[in-house]
């Protein structure tokens, strides 16, 4: 079973997850996306979808046109884990 990240985890993680929001509902992190169009942000989606798939770890998002807003939590954990901060990393790697 994956564990919550403690404090120290937390801060160091968030450290260099500067795009990224902590949030405490659901425990987790938060990052909005803004693309030029509903095609560069369904593209985008489909990309993140692939990694999710990979890892096994899914985000909670929404899309409407341009925009994809994205939380990332554990169910499994009930909360921010080591997965969610993989993912974050993962995701902002796509758009480097
Ligand atoms: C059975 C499967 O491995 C689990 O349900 C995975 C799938 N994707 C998941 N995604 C997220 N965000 N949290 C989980 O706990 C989780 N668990």
């Amino acid at each position: 079973m994956i564990a919550r990240l403690n404090e120290d985890e937390r801060a160091k993680a968030l450290a260099h997850l500067s795009n990224w929001t902590a949030i405490t509902d659901p425990d987790g992190l938060s990052r909005r996306f803004t693309f030029a169009d509903f095609n560069a942000a369904f593209g985008f989606m489909t990309r993140v979808a692939i990694l999710a798939e990979k890892a096994d770890h899914h985000p909670e998002w929404s899309n409407v046109y341009n925009r994809v807003d994205i939380v990332l939590t554990t169910h499994d954990a009930g909360g921010l884990s080591q997965r969610d901060v993989d993912l974050a990393r993962a995701i902002d790697a796509l758009l480097e």
